[in-house]
């Protein structure tokens, strides 16, 4: 059931993208986040996984400092990209984003041309000098979020018009376009239906070539599909963390494994 082809074709450990150390994450009083250690790899894809409520996507925001724009969040501990302290007060958390570029769980086109929608990040961060550059910075993204062929000759045309899956990867476009280093993607096929989805899926393999890309779902299917380290969560704490074979056929945490098989969450 949890046959994964990928996770068997990797097996070399990646640099280091991510360091987490003692990460704590409070809403008001409330403490979703508890004391998380872990390591996230370039060049490889990381599921966050667990239960509803458990705080897999908070700590997926604490990785762009998203978290930032809630005003009753408070992180502690500390979070390094590339060894450098992304919550450091030098740190512009609009270039932080640039490079940590996020994927959320209902696509949400802006309302604008599909040309734009990809051209807007780029222009904001004054990645080309003129229209030829901007028009080549929107057709690589576009093909990189395997869409190209599909919206070329509509470029004009609203991202809204588009089919749910093709917002999606329109999105992914958009969020590559500014040439992140990470991807960061909230449960991207929540609303998506099965083909879409394995578009979707099919996209964030190739992605990995390129990318550290981490992922939150609630499909042990797709976190099994498309992984190669998954983390599994449980009320605030990061109880497992290891290669996505040996999490779902061979979890260490009887925590764990009443997940996998279907016993919590
Ligand atoms: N903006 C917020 N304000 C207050 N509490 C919040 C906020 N966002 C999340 N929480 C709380 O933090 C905890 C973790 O939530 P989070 O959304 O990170 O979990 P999750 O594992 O991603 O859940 P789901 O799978 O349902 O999306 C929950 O108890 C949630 O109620």
């Amino acid at each position: 059931m949890y046959d994964n082809p990928l996770t068997k074709r990797q097996t070399l450990t990646q640099e280091v993208k991510f360091s987490a150390r003692g990460v704590n994450v409070f809403y008001g009083d409330s403490h979703a986040i508890k004391g998380v250690d872990v390591d996230i790899e370039d060049k490889t894809v990381t599921a966050f996984i667990g239960p509803s409520g458990c705080g897999k996507s908070t700590f997926l925001r604490c990785l762009n400092r998203m978290n930032d724009t809630i005003d009753v969040c408070r992180v502690e501990g500390r979070i390094t990209l590339d060894g450098e302290d992304i919550y450091d007060p030098r740190v512009d958390p609009v270039q932080l984003r640039a490079r940590v570029g996020m994927v959320f769980q209902k696509p949400n086109p802006f309302p604008k041309s599909i040309y734009d929608n990809v051209a807007y990040g780029p222009k904001i961060h004054g990645m080309a000098r003129s229209r030829a550059e901007l028009d080549e910075i929107v057709e690589r993204a576009l093909r990189r979020g395997a869409i190209w062929d599909e919206v070329k000759d509509r470029l004009d045309a609203p991202g809204t018009g588009l089919s749910g899956g093709q917002q999606q990867r329109l999105c992914i476009a958009r969020a590559v376009a500014t040439e992140p280093e990470v991807l960061l993607m909230d449960e991207p096929c929540s609303a998506l239906d099965p083909i879409a989805t394995a578009q979707v899926e099919e996209l964030i393999d190739e992605l990995r070539q390129d990318y550290s890309v981490v992922i939150v779902t609630h499909s042990m299917q797709q976190a099994a599909r498309v992984s190669q380290k998954t983390a599994f969560f449980h009320l605030g704490n990061l109880v497992e963390f290891g290669e996505t074979g040996q999490i779902f056929t061979n979890p260490r945490d009887p925590r764990t494994e009443s997940y996998i098989t279907g016993r919590i969450g």
